[in-house]
């Protein structure tokens, strides 16, 4: 896997409308994300999480500021930046065997036949479903359907990948099971991975960073290191009392929204027990 460039964004502005119509969502807002992180983006509903992921993707331009992946302007979507949007319904063809699906888009980057599937037999194999691909989607669950999303993210073979809610539509132990999957993929490739989630639990479990949206409009009001350390377990990671103090943090920070400065790590608790203020720093 190629490694990938940082995405820059700099005090970007997002507005829908114009004159008196005008509804500013983003402002201001600044961040940086650099190769092989996993970043999480959380926000109350309507922040502009998925505007800021699409503003990422290349699909949405800014109102102003600049984005950048490495030196270069984003301003259209890039074979680089792959994203998985939240609902597989909506983004796999039911008349497509789920091989093609996963295909699908390699076929407009101009890659051999031959090569299409034997990368799609791979990315299925990646995500835990080798044996699929002559099904179509709709003889699969909904948690296989959205790792064969993931899959088609992965096809593109890009170092950056987006994922909008990516687990919001299936069971909850499927939702495990795709946390696992997603920290393992970005461990095995090495890619950067940044995951749009209401679930602040979900961020705190995933991210090296939770990146927490707030205001109106919309800016970072926090940019929190998850010292967790890279191994994540599902029962032990969620039980560590370090884990309270960081999901803590996030939530105070979504409900009470106080600016902070551009990135840091939350105070670590000192040995005796301390209630939930504790953990949120003001600045
Ligand atoms: N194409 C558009 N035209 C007009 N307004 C839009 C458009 N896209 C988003 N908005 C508005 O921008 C705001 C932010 O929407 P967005 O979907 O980015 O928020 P969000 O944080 O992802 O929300 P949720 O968590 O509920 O999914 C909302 O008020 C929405 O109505």
């Amino acid at each position: 896997m190629k490694r990938g460039s940082s995405l820059i964004v700099e005090d970007v502005r997002k507005s829908f409308g114009h004159g008196a119509d005008e509804h500013r969502v983003i402002d201001g807002l600044s961040l940086r994300v650099d190769p092989g992180e996993f970043v999480c983006i959380v926000g109350p509903s309507g922040a502009g999480k998925t505007t800021l992921l699409r503003c990422l993707s290349g699909l949405t331009r800014p109102t102003s500021g600049t984005i950048r992946y490495g030196d270069q302007p984003l301003t259209r979507p890039l074979a680089d930046i792959a994203v998985v949007f939240q609902d597989y319904r909506g983004s796999l063809m039911p008349w497509l065997r789920v091989r093609d699906n996963v295909a699908f888009p390699l076929e407009g980057m101009g890659v051999k036949r031959a090569e299409r599937r034997k990368r799609a037999d791979e990315c299925l194999a990646a995500v835990g479903l080798p044996d699929v691909g002559d099904k179509y989607p709709w003889q699969l669950s909904g948690g296989m359907q959205q790792r064969v999303a993931i899959a088609r993210g992965l096809a593109y073979e890009a170092p950056v990948l987006l994922m909008d809610e990516p687990f919001g539509s299936v069971d909850a132990q499927s939702r495990f099971d795709l946390e696992d999957l997603t920290l393992s993929l970005r461990r095995k490739l090495g890619i950067t991975v940044i995951v749009v989630t209401h679930d602040i639990d979900e961020a705190v479990y995933l991210g090296d960073r939770v990146i927490v949206l707030g205001g109106r409009p919309t800016t970072v009001i926090d940019n929190l290191t998850i010292d967790l350390g890279t191994e994540r377990d599902q029962i032990d990671t969620r039980a560590d009392p370090r884990f309270a103090d960081l999901r803590t943090r996030v939530l105070t920070q979504i409900r009470n929204p106080h600016p902070s400065p551009p990135h840091r790590t939350a105070k670590k608790p000192a040995s005796t027990p301390r209630g939930p203020e504790s953990v949120v720093s003001r600045p």
